[in-house]
């Protein structure tokens, strides 16, 4: 299912915290978000996952407008892990995870065998089942994360919106996890703080700055030395990746790297 954002405002406080922002995803495709803290990446997200009403503009899944979906619906289609988290709580593991099944229940309705098989399913895929009678508020912060990834995945979502979901995750859970984003065929928006995680996993990528969507293509179009220096105020250098040949970002910790972003609004 595809997804387009046309136009999209969020307006706080007289601050345009996103501002105009047109993006399209197609169905089956990943596209990240990356910008400086603060540019309005979980803003625009939010009005996808239905959190915020945006000031102005559109999202549209599959041809409709969210925002005019009946909320069981939208929640069938689309699936978030946000910044907010939400396992606070004194659940199970295999009880948040089920929760996930929750648009398409009515009260009580216990799951179903094929509900369970699903939801142990998404729990193996993120190596979380031998967690399943743990209580969620005694987990790391990798291993919660991971119970909120198989959780959306339960809700058999055609589109995926992820906020930062390799927080706190190890090295061999970050790459099963966008490995598996780049396998399982959703759609799938997003944002990523590591630059070159969002080269290997994403077919497109947007560049957010102070709201505005400053740049957009494929990882090796828009991830330059030239846009990394103006939007985030590091001068990098890119090799190419000896496999893949997406970009890699290197850089060093001495400081002489640093000057100011220098990114304006258009
Ligand atoms: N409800 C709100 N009221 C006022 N300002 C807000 C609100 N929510 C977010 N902001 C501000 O909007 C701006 C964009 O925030 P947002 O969380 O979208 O940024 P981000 O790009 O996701 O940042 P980060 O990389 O730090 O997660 C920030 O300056 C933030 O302080």
């Amino acid at each position: 299912m595809d997804l387009g954002l046309d136009d999209l405002t969020v307006t706080i406080d007289g601050r345009d915290l996103v501002d105009r922002l047109s993006l399209s995803v197609s169905s089956g495709e990943i596209v990240g978000l990356v910008g400086p803290n603060g540019s309005g990446k979980s803003t625009a997200l939010r009005c996808v996952y239905r959190a915020l009403k945006p000031s102005a503009g559109i999202v549209r899944i599959g041809g409709d407008d969210i925002w005019r979906l009946p909320l069981r619906d939208s929640a069938q289609r689309v699936a978030a892990l946000t910044q907010e988290g939400g396992a606070d709580f004194d659940f199970t593991v295999e009880e948040v995870v089920a929760l996930g099944r929750t648009p398409y229940k009515r009260g009580n309705d216990p799951l179903t065998d094929s509900e369970r098989e699903l939801c142990a399913r998404a729990m193996n895929q993120m190596d979380v089942l031998d967690l399943a009678h743990r209580g969620i508020m005694d987990l790391s912060g990798g291993e919660k994360q991971r119970v909120l990834i198989a959780r959306a995945l339960v809700q058999e979502p055609s589109i995926l919106i992820l906020d930062e979901p390799t927080n706190h995750l190890d090295l061999r859970h970050q790459i099963q996890l966008l490995g598996h984003l780049r396998r399982c065929g959703l759609t799938v928006v997003i944002v990523l703080h590591d630059l070159n995680l969002a080269a290997a996993t994403c077919n497109r990528i947007g560049v957010l700055s102070k709201g505005h969507l400053v740049a957009s293509g494929a990882p090796r179009e828009v991830l330059t030395r030239e846009l990394i220096a103006e939007v985030f105020g590091v001068s990098v250098f890119i090799v190419s990746h000896p496999i893949t040949g997406n970009p890699q970002i290197l850089f060093t910790l001495t400081g002489d790297d640093m000057q100011p972003p220098v990114a304006s609004n258009p």
